[in-house]
């Protein structure tokens, strides 16, 4: 095989890099025009490359941004989000992307990073490197004629729509109280960056909309309107943040006045957003997709652990992690903290069976039930089930 040269990129090889990942999803190469803008959603030193030795080339490459995650009980632990990921098609399945995975969780881990998050396009990929589905989302369709809000919907604040610039800086500054919810992830300036170029690559003209309760900025959204014909529109929804149930309610308010509008499309939303409740009509929403949404790795398990809250009783848990191997052993798991033990293991599961865990996305026993998580003794499945329940399902919101 042909040896190879994995390392950090330097600013002037990102266009490249980014060349290479564009052509990985038969998408067209970057235009100068474009360049300004997609270098400003890249951090410097985030982005790895693997280069061929005898030709030079470069054949494959993975990037991240530096956020945080949200963790049951509100804490939060510094997360790599990983996205950008591709090999050069005439150099695929000769161990490319594995030799990236292993070098970007190492480098992750000497950093003090504790996750890495991403968005899988295929979902074959990324079990083998520790990752897990962590949260779902769902797809949905508001039928907009046959939608009427309820009289008891929350009332409050006001909607105002917005010119981009202006929304961007107070969203920003807004959003880090809605993360809320275990598997939201902190925002950094360049992931805004590239939402805005996300809303100019539209067909459709892009509308932001905020709402403003008491407080100040407690929600925003922003959409695209597609027009086939004169009087049948499609509110296709692209982001939408709301920090209280007024601001949702408002939200959605506004969202199913607007004139000409048949339908409104929202993609990548909680699986239990209580739109439906808003309405008089609950068969007005219809979901048309549920889907896997961030796929999490823990980097440092006991640090990942001991972040986050539990109830019910202790549980030793033996992880195996073969990329990571100081993150194997047994872990003594409960309401008042995490340690490392000798004690026997309780349940015996892999670093991506754990992660499946981390948010509350998936219960221990189905994970049992289903031959991903081994349990020695009777019972301690349900035990486990009380020790990783959260009160709603984790989400994570942000598409990178
Ligand atoms: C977070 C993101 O950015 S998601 C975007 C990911 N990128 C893409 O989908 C772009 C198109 N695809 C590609 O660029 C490449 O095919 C990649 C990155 C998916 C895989 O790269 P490769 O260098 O071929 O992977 P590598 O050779 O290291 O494969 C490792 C293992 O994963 C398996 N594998 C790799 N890709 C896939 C796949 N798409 N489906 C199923 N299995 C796969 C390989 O068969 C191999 O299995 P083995 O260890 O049992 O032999």
């Amino acid at each position: 095989m042909t040896d190879h040269d994995v390392r950090t990129l330097a600013d002037d090889e990102l266009r490249a890099s980014q060349e290479l990942f564009r052509a990985t999803l038969h998408a067209k190469p970057i235009t100068d025009d474009e360049w300004p803008q997609v270098r400003a959603g890249l951090q410097s030193a985030r982005s790895l490359g693997v280069h061929e030795v005898d030709s030079g080339a470069l054949i494959g490459t993975a990037r991240s941004f530096d956020s945080a995650l949200t963790l049951p009980g509100g804490g939060e632990v510094p997360l790599g989000a990983v996205t950008s990921v591709g090999v050069r098609a005439d150099r695929t399945r000769r161990g490319v992307l594995t030799e990236l995975m292993h070098a970007q969780l190492r480098e992750f881990a000497d950093r003090g990073v504790v996750a890495a998050g991403l968005h899988a396009s295929e979902s074959a990929i990324y079990g083998r490197f520790g990752y897990g589905v962590a949260t779902w989302a769902r797809a949905y369709t508001v039928d907009v004629r046959r939608a009427r809000m309820r009289q008891d919907a929350p009332v409050g604040g006001r909607v105002d729509i917005e010119d981009f610039d202006r929304a961007f800086d107070q969203w920003a500054a807004a959003y880090p109280a809605m993360t809320t919810r275990p598997g939201m992830l902190a925002r950094p300036a360049e992931w805004w960056s590239q939402l805005r170029r996300t809303a100019e690559k539209q067909d459709g003209p892009v509308t932001a909309v905020t709402h403003r309760g008491t407080g100040g900025v407690d929600g925003f959204a922003v959409y695209s309107v597609d027009r086939p014909r004169p009087d049948s529109a499609t509110l296709n929804l692209l982001e939408l943040q709301a920090g209280g149930p007024e601001a949702f309610a408002g939200l959605w308010r506004y969202l199913l006045s607007v004139d000409l509008i048949h339908e409104v499309t929202a993609n990548g939303r909680p699986v239990d957003e209580p739109v439906e409740l808003l309405l008089t009509d609950a068969r007005a929403v219809s979901t048309t997709a549920q889907f896997d949404d961030l796929w999490l790795r823990l980097v440092d398990v006991p640090a990942a652990l001991a972040a986050r809250t539990y109830t019910g009783e202790d549980v030793v848990l033996e992880v195996t992690d073969p990329v990571l191997p100081g993150n194997s052993g047994r872990y003594r798991v409960g309401p008042d903290g995490v340690a490392r033990t000798d004690e026997p293991a309780r349940l015996q599961l892999s670093v991506d069976a754990l992660a499946m865990l981390h948010l509350g996305a998936w219960r221990p026993s189905q994970l049992v039930d289903t031959g991903r998580v081994r349990a020695t003794t009777a019972g301690v499945a349900e035990r486990a089930d009380r020790l990783f329940t959260t009160p709603a399902p984790p989400w994570c919101g942000t598409f990178f």
